[in-house]
């Protein structure tokens, strides 16, 4: 029997829905492989606002550093989104514990599900095959450059800045991502521009010179939001940017059929977070009617990461079965319509 200390930050609005799926898979899967995995929960976000002022508690990144891993749900909630003079912000909670916890890496695999190929707006032929990893540069760029307003109040600026050492790490992670799956790496970036895309396309010709067995190519983002509507089969792995890797990757997940199947890991430390990468989605909470597989996937990959392959597998193989079946949330428009809840209970009796 092995034992596992996840720190599990549910935060808001479907967060905790799709949390409490995982956890009820994770545990049949810890059941049959014997494993115990021991929860501990902790506030993020708006509801940690809520109790301590403060959206990523002391206490919270404490209980995340001694953890073997974190699962991660979703925060925020519309009445600091619809407030723009608001201090403290859900949001800042998510990104101090990427930043504290070193999570330099986000990876995003985007799988298209033969069952759901109908599902999308795109044509079945432009979808299949589709098989790619966005690795997404997480603790650097414009999201975390200086930002504020001028004096005058009416001019504001948020800083994009990226060293050497940032590229160089996510760089590296995208060539052993790309040798380790199909061999091919795309920069995307915007370097006919932007000062820090021109480093990057720098730094990743020099690191091609030790990498010589990964095919490299370059991509302009507005060209690769193109490409990955009309023939997203040709990526491999994309490496790229904060932001730009949060755009594309949400806009991806119209290949795989739903937003709500889409899971990812952070990693660059010793501890890794797993969550799916959706929002908390405010109008859908408290109604049963989450997608809960991109969270079940995120513990996935948490058991990738743990080194728990059998177990990884076996949790993937529920969820493709259950797909398979026809039965899905709403958003899946599957021919056997379950809420949150049941969906979740039908992939743990995959297992
Ligand atoms: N990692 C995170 O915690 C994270 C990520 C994105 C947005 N947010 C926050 O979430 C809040 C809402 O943002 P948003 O509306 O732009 O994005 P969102 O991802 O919450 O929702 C966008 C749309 O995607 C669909 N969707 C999302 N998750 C789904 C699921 N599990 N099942 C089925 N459908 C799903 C819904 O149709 C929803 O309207 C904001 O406060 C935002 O800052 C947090
Ligand atoms: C909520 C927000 C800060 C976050 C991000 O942009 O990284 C989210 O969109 C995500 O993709 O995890
Ligand atoms: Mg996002």
């Amino acid at each position: 029997m092995s034992n596992f200390n996840i720190a599990v930050l549910d935060g808001d609005g479907i967060g905790p829905e799709v949390i409490a799926e995982a956890i009820k898979v994770l545990d049949v899967i810890g059941e049959k492989f014997n494993h115990r995995f021991n929860y501990t929960y902790a506030p993020v976000g708006a509801v940690a606002i809520d109790q301590t002022g403060n959206p990523l508690p002391d206490e919270t990144l404490q209980l995340c550093k001694q953890s073997d891993a974190l699962l991660f749900g979703a925060i925020g909630h519309p009445r600091f989104d619809n407030d723009p003079s608001a201090k403290v912000r859900p949001e800042q909670g998510l990104l101090k514990l990427r930043k504290e916890l070193g999570l330099y890496a986000n990876l995003r695999p985007v799988a298209g599900y033969d069952e759901l190929v109908d599902l999308s707006p795109l044509r079945p032929e432009r979808i299949r095959g589709v098989d790619m990893l966005i690795v997404r540069e997480l603790t650097g760029g414009i999201y975390f450059g200086e930002k504020g307003r001028k004096d005058d109040g009416n001019t504001a600026y948020d800083t994009c800045t990226y060293t050497r050492l940032e590229i160089e790490r996510i760089v590296r992670m995208g060539f052993n991502e790309a040798r380790a799956r199909r061999g091919k790496l795309t920069l995307v970036d915007k370097a006919n521009v932007m000062e820090t895309s021109r480093l990057w396309r720098e730094i990743t010709r020099e690191l091609a010179k030790e990498n010589e067995d990964v095919e490299l190519n370059f991509m302009f983002v507005d060209n690769a939001a193109m490409q990955l509507i009309l023939n997203p089969a040709q990526f491999d792995v994309i490496v790229t940017s904060n932001m730009f890797g949060d755009i594309l990757s949400d806009a991806s997940s119209v290949l795989a059929g739903s937003l709500g199947l889409l899971p990812s890991s952070s990693v660059g430390s010793t501890v890794g977070m797993f969550e799916p990468i959706h929002g908390s989605w405010p109008e859908g909470a408290g109604q049963d009617r989450a997608n809960p597989v991109a969270a079940i996937l995120s513990a996935g990959m948490m058991l990738d990461h743990l080194e728990l392959r059998e177990e990884a597998n076996a949790l993937r193989m529920a969820v493709n079965r259950t797909l398979a079946q026809g039965v899905g949330t709403e958003d899946l428009r599957p021919t056997e319509q379950l809420g949150t809840r049941a969906f979740g209970d039908r992939i743990a009796a995959a297992v």
